[in-house]
């Protein structure tokens, strides 16, 4: 049988997908995400793509220019993310520079130790993550979905779940952390869930 193909540019059943992404936490919860519409996932690991360098200067930006770079490479419809957390306090910062605040080390305890010092003691603790979804195809096609999720900067960091900030993200409403919550929790309302909401909508086998 030959492999599905796709049509207008929505995905379907039997189709491969390339994730455009190295980070493990993010490849999680697209894993999850995914499940049930019959999309083979490939990551870029798996097919040992590079990693390119975010020159772009908005989240749609490098999010179109990781996925393009995958598409283009693995001949195949590629999905990226570009997120970040954005601090009222410190003018939307890390933004996104959030994973360059980490370091290549990927050290996110210092990452929110330097917010930590850099908002002293500011009263506006709001905060929020964005995603950016961008879907790119071999044919040079791009699409792009954006999701938000308010909330406030807490400190000290807590809870064992997540990755990346979610120790010191509380969404409003609460006072659980993104890192507090259960993965399905977290799924339900998360700025990247919010994303998949339209690119699920715009992209993924509707039956
Ligand atoms: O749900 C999240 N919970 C906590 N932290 C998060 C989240 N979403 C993004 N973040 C932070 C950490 C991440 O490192 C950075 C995104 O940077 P970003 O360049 O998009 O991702 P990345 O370099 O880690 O992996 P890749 O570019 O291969 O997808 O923002
Ligand atoms: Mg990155």
């Amino acid at each position: 049988m030959s492999p599905a193909r796709t049509t207008d540019h929505r995905l379907v059943r039997g189709a491969r997908l390339v994730l455009a992404s190295h980070n493990a936490g993010k490849l999680a919860e697209f894993s999850a995400l995914l499940a049930g519409y019959g999309i083979t996932v490939l990551s870029a690991g798996d097919l040992a793509l590079p990693e390119p360098e975010e020159t772009a200067d908005s989240f749609t930006g490098n999010a179109v220019l990781k996925a393009v770079a995958a598409a283009t490479a693995a001949g195949l419809p590629a999905l990226a993310d570009d997120s970040g957390f954005c601090v009222a306090a410190l003018g939307g910062a890390p933004g996104i520079y959030s994973a360059r605040w980490a370091g290549p080390s990927k050290d996110f305890p210092a990452a929110m130790a330097r917010i930590h010092a850099e908002v002293g003691n500011t009263a506006d603790r709001s905060a929020w993550f964005i995603s950016v979804l961008c879907l790119a195809w071999p044919d040079g096609t791009v699409q792009t979905f954006e999701g938000r999720i308010d909330g406030q900067f807490t400190w000290p960091p807590h809870g064992a779940n997540g990755h990346g900030y979610d120790p010191v993200f509380a969404p409003e409403g609460g006072s659980r952390t993104f890192a507090d919550m259960t993965d399905a929790e977290k799924n339900a309302i998360s700025h990247r869930a919010r994303a998949f909401d339209l690119f699920r909508t715009a992209c993924l086998p509707q039956e």
